[in-house]
Order: C-alpha cells, then sequence, then structure tokens
C-alpha cells in the first residue's frame, strides 16, 4: 500500500537524533524553518552557523530532489537560535510518511517551539500571479483522505494525543503577524492567505484534477507541508506556513503550458530575496510567542 509500514521512527529513536545533533553544537533553537523547493537559500540567512549533512545525522533520510540541499542548519536570526531543514522530504521520494515527517518530531526535541514552513506551490486560484506568496491559512489533505496520515499506527503518547484536532492547525496570531509583517515590507499587492491542498506527487495533476481542486475550495497545490503540519500540530509546536506560487496549474484544455520543476525553481530564484525578508522579519518578531 505505502512505502514501508505504517510503523514510524520510535520515540527512541527520534531522541537518540536529538540527542546527537544537541551533543554537536550549542545552539538550542526555539524556531525551526524548513525550506521549500528552490527556497533553501533561507538558510545561508542563518549567523553562527552550524550545518549537518543528512548523510551525516543517524536516522535521517535523504534528499533526492533537485533543489534540497540536504543540510540541517542551526544558527541565529535576528539574534534568535533557530534550526532549518535546507531541503525535506516528499511522500513520491518512496519514504513512508513517518519518515517523511520524522525531521519535525527531532524539531521538537530539540526544543522548538514555532515551526515555519515554506513550499512551492501551483497556483489554482485565478487571482493568484506567478511569485504571489499565499499564508497557509487551510489546508486539504488527499493522501489523508486515503487514510496516509503520519500519525497512523500506534500514538505515541509523548508526542501527543491520539485524536488532534486540525481546525486550528495553522496559528491565527502568527498568521496575522504574517499578514502585518508582509504589508509593512511592501508585499501587499503579492501576498494573499489561502487554503493548500496537498497531492502525492510526483506527477503534476491534470486539468480535470486542478478544476476539481479549486472547486473544493483550494487555492493552491502542491506535494509536501500538511504532513508536516499534522505532526508538528500533533506535538504542540505552533505553524505558520506559506506557498511561493511558482506557477499556474493548468486549468484550461486550450492552454499550451505544462507544469514542470524548471519554472518551479525559477520563481523560487526570483523570489528568494523576498521570502528571505518575510521570514527574517517574522522570527525577528515572534519571539514573545515562543513563550506561550
Ligand atoms: O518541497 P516543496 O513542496 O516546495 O516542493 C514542490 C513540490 C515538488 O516537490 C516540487 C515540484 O516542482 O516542488
Ligand atoms: N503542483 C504540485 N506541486 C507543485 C506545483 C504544482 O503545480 N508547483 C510547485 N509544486
Amino acid at each position: 500500500m505505502f512505502p514501508e509500514s505504517t510503523t514510524g521512527p520510535s520515540f527512541e529513536d527520534c531522541s537518540a537524533t536529538a540527542e546527537w545533533l544537541l551533543s554537536q553544537t550549542d545552539i538550542r533553537p526555539l524556531v525551526g524553518i524548513v525550506c521549500g523547493s528552490g527556497l533553501g537559500g533561507l538558510a545561508e540567512m542563518l549567523k553562527d552557523q552550524k550545518a549537518f549533512k543528512y548523510s551525516n545525522i543517524p536516522n535521517f533520510p535523504q534528499s533526492t530532489v533537485h533543489g534540497h540541499a540536504g543540510m540541517l542548519v542551526f544558527g541565529t536570526l535576528k539574534g534568535k537560535p533557530c534550526v532549518c531543514m535546507q531541503g525535506r522530504f516528499h511522500l513520491y521520494e518512496g519514504y513512508s510518511i513517518q519518515k517523511v515527517t520524522l525531521p519535525i518530531r527531532i524539531f521538537k526535541l530539540l526544543g522548538v517551539k514555532t515551526v515555519l514552513l515554506t513550499n512551492a506551490a501551483g497556483g489554482l486560484n485565478p487571482d493568484y500571479k506567478v511569485g504571489d506568496i499565499m499564508l497557509i491559512k487551510d489546508h486539504i489533505n488527499i493522501p489523508g483522505f486515503a487514510g496516509n496520515n503520519p500519525l497512523t499506527g500506534p500514538n505515541e503518547e509523548r508526542f501527543g494525543i491520539r485524536f488532534p484536532s486540525m481546525s486550528d492547525a495553522y496559528d491565527k496570531e502568527l498568521l496575522q503577524l504574517a499578514k502585518a509583517v508582509g504589508v509593512e515590507l511592501g508585499y501587499g499587492d503579492f501576498l494573499h492567505e489561502g487554503v493548500y491542498c496537498v497531492l502525492g506527487g510526483p506527477s503534476f495533476e491534470t486539468i480535470a484534477e486542478c478544476r476539481m481542486m479549486h472547486k473544493l475550495g483550494a487555492d493552491a497545490v502542491g506535494m509536501s507541508t500538511v504532513h508536516e503540519v499534522i505532526v508538528a500540530r500533533h506535538c504542540g509546536m505552533r505553524v505558520l506556513a506559506l506557498s511561493l506560487i511558482t506557477n499556474q496549474a493548468v486549468m484550461n484544455y486550450d492552454s499550451q503550458k505544462k507544469a514542470n520543476h524548471e519554472e518551479v525553481l525559477e520563481t523560487g530564484q526570483l523570489r528568494a530575496e523576498q521570502l528571505e525578508r518575510l521570514v527574517t522579519s517574522m522570527v525577528d518578531r515572534i519571539e514573545d510567542h515562543n513563550n506561550v
């Protein structure tokens, strides 16, 4: 059915990885950042870096996707201790959904309170343009409809409860703050708030699928983030997630356009600086929230 088993890495495996990392660095991160496709430049913003190749971290999966460097970077951003995944894992790489989300549990065990996730996504909302940023206010979890949820399997109470709510997945205060920060930075014209729909990938969507998702209420489509959000919320971390609209989903049978990963990476490069500024300003401003 789904790759590997439905039992993920154990609490002890996660603890061993977290302890190994904590023994290698003095940084005690309060904010965890996940970089989407082509958005790994965010990690370069961290000062006093201590970086680990995923291949050197016990129990960590390896990045296999172009645009995901495969480095876990500790450092400070505006003086705040952070950890940043320069490269995430996706279901289509063949990892179990529990392995895809393992780093989020590691974040928790490192002491992270707030998770900032970024991704590249296709725009389904006709008002969205390539290069726009969408703050995620909610999601539609299509793999979850079919039972592929990262919390499947025995519940690990040391992380969280069996049946966590998801109606409050995206922290309202952080969303408000992100909107305010975006407007202050002059991003008002290309900043939206919307619903992200996750699919398994790696094939891009058909026209009928894009039309269906838009009818269901999705504004953007992608292949990540939602699994990480579920795991982060299960273990009580606050979440802010944003999509860079790297391409317009093809919704029309007359269109000659075809979604492709090259366009995704190119748009990431074009908007890298603005995204970095938004994330840096957010980290600067969420200090008080870490005490909640
Ligand atoms: O890691 P993200 O969600 O940013 O990556 C998106 C989804 C696919 O991995 C890839 C398609 O171009 O970009
Ligand atoms: N579809 C799915 N995932 C994506 C897209 C898309 O159009 N663009 C970037 N990631």
